[in-house]
C-alpha cells in the first residue's frame, strides 16, 4: 500500500505542481499560432527536435506537432495518454489542440470516431487543474448536443 503522504511532502508537489502550471503558460503564450491558420498546414518537428524550453526565452513549436509529447500539456497529463495508447495525434487534434491549448474558441468538425473528444478534454483539463485549489474551485463545461440528450 502506498505511504500517505506528509503535509510537507503534499506542498513540495503543489509546489512542482504550480511552477510546471507557470512553465506550461510561459511555453503556450511564446509559441502562439496566428489566429485562424491551420496548423496542419505546417510540417511535424523533426524527431528528435528539443521539446519544451529550449533556453531561457525560448520554448519549442507546439503548432503542427504530430504527437501529444510534444504538446505544452502537464507531465502527469502526457504520462496519462501514453499509458493509454495515446501517441499521434488525428487530424482534427493536431488543427484545434494548438489554438485551443492558447485558450482561443474553435469550431471544428470532423467525421465520427476521429477523436474529437481528446481535441475538447485535453485543453480543459489544465485550467481545472490549475484552478483546484483556487478560490471558487474548479470546473469545465462540456455540452452536447446529441441525439441521447435529445431523447
Ligand atoms: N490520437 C489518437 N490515437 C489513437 N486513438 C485515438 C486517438 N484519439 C482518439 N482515439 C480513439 O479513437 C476512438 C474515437 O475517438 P472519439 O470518440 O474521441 O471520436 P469522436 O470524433 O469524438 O467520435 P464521435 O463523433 O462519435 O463523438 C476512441 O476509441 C479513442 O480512444
Amino acid at each position: 500500500m502506498k505511504k500517505p503522504k506528509s503535509k510537507q511532502q503534499k506542498l513540495q508537489s503543489r509546489t512542482t505542481e504550480l511552477e510546471e502550471i507557470q512553465l506550461l503558460k510561459e511555453w503556450t503564450e511564446s509559441c502562439k499560432p496566428d489566429p485562424g491558420t491551420n496548423p496542419l498546414s505546417l510540417p511535424p518537428l523533426p524527431a528528435k527536435s528539443p521539446v519544451g524550453r529550449i533556453d531561457d526565452n525560448t520554448f519549442s513549436r507546439y503548432a503542427g506537432c504530430a504527437k501529444f509529447q510534444q504538446l505544452p500539456i502537464s507531465k502527469n497529463l502526457k504520462d496519462g495518454l501514453r499509458q493509454s495508447g495515446f501517441k499521434n495525434m488525428t487530424s482534427i487534434q493536431r488543427a484545434a489542440l494548438p489554438h485551443a491549448l492558447c485558450g482561443r474558441d474553435i469550431l471544428g468538425a470532423a467525421k465520427t470516431g476521429s477523436g474529437k473528444s481528446l481535441a475538447f478534454i485535453i485543453p480543459v483539463l489544465p485550467k481545472v487543474i490549475a484552478k483546484a485549489d483556487g478560490p471558487g474551485g474548479w470546473s469545465g463545461s462540456i455540452i452536447c448536443l446529441d441525439k441521447r440528450i435529445r431523447l
